[in-house]
């Protein structure tokens, strides 16, 4: 459904545009539907970049984005309005999706001025009932009031219900559950292992490692703008290969597991791989290095240098990307 390969995002910063930040560096993954995928990666790693580039809210520099064949870079006028009836994105702060000076009715209001000016207002409104009523809302408890009215995580799933009033099989969700308390992200996070279930598509961008493994079925992994792990989220969370995935998992704390434990674990590991790169050692010393390889079923790592301008320890070279 959703296919990145081989996608770039170079911003011009600075006066005049003179600088520049190579933001994402070679990304390729694809979200089939029925599937999410989450995008893991810590802050400034690229990954609301990503989602951007796939909502078509950023351009990207080079490489190839498709929904269903079709390259979304390419869309235009009807055809990108055509793209979102399929592909919409939820942020990460609800609140800003709101003008606080109108109920939230007018989002509904709006979405049916651009996509269904011919549907009679009874029928309307009950369709977007059924659509609060599939997020798990009471329409009465929130429909007519204001923004401020109701909680982070009401306003997050009416954003929902309103995307699904078109006809969606993608969503980007950016960092949706950050802004939420415990209780309410489970809330949000069940619905979207409903929409999954549903046979939706998503793209569930997190910091956050424990969120990731929870709610996907595929991870990947980002590192300063390029991917350097991925896969299914079981390989992956049992048996990471990467130096970058292994600290970031060092990092969680398991309830069943005592904090040394898992130190003297990632130090034997560590140990063992020595100043190997696995991807490397796979694909040969001369391969680029922004390439992945496969090192088990549906598990792929990528070169384990660990800064873009740094030496690969199994190459010993700085190498192009
Ligand atoms: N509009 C922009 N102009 C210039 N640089 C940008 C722009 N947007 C993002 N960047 C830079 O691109 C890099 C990636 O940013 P991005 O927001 O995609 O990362 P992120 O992983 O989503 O981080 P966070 O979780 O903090 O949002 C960062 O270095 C950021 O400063």
């Amino acid at each position: 459904m959703l296919e990145l390969v081989d996608v770039h995002k170079v911003y011009r910063v600075g006066t005049f545009g003179g600088g520049t930040v190579h933001a994402v560096r070679g990304v390729s993954f694809d979200v089939r539907p029925g599937e999410v995928v989450s995008l893991i990666g810590e802050s400034g790693s690229g990954k609301s970049t990503i989602g951007r580039m796939v909502l078509r809210l950023a351009n990207a520099t080079s490489g190839s984005i498709r929904f269903d064949g079709t390259d979304v870079v390419s869309l235009r006028h009807r055809g990108l309005r055509d793209y979102y009836r399929h592909a919409q994105g939820v942020f990460q702060d609800p609140f800003s999706s709101y003008n606080p000076i109108f109920k939230v009715d007018r989002t509904f209001d709006t979405l049916r001025r651009s996509y269904f000016p011919q549907v009679a207002g009874r029928e309307w409104d009950e369709r977007v009932h059924d659509a609060v009523h599939s997020v798990g809302l009471e329409p009465a408890e929130v429909l007519g009031k204001f923004p401020h009215q109701l909680s982070g995580g009401q306003l997050q799933r009416l954003l929902i219900a309103r995307a699904l009033l078109l006809d969606l099989r993608l969503l980007v969700a950016d960092e949706i559950i950050s802004m939420l308390d415990a209780s309410t992200r489970i809330d949000v996070l069940n619905l979207l292992g409903d929409l999954k279930d549903r046979g939706l598509g998503i793209l569930f961008v997190t910091h956050d490692l424990s969120l990731g493994s929870y709610v996907s079925d595929k991870v990947v992994i980002l590192h300063q703008g390029r991917v350097v792990e991925r896969g299914a989220t079981a390989a992956v969370f049992a048996d990471p290969r990467h130096p970058y995935t292994r600290t970031l998992l060092a990092s969680v704390p398991q309830l069943d597991r005592r904090w040394e434990d898992m130190e003297a674990d990632e130090e034997r590991r560590a140990a063992a791989l020595g100043d190997r790169c696995l991807y490397h050692e796979q694909v040969g010393a001369d391969a680029p290095d922004l390439g992945l390889a496969e090192v088990a079923p549906d598990h792929l790592v990528g070169c384990f240098r660990d800064a873009a301008d740094a030496t690969c320890p199994g190459v010993g070279a700085t190498v192009a990307g």
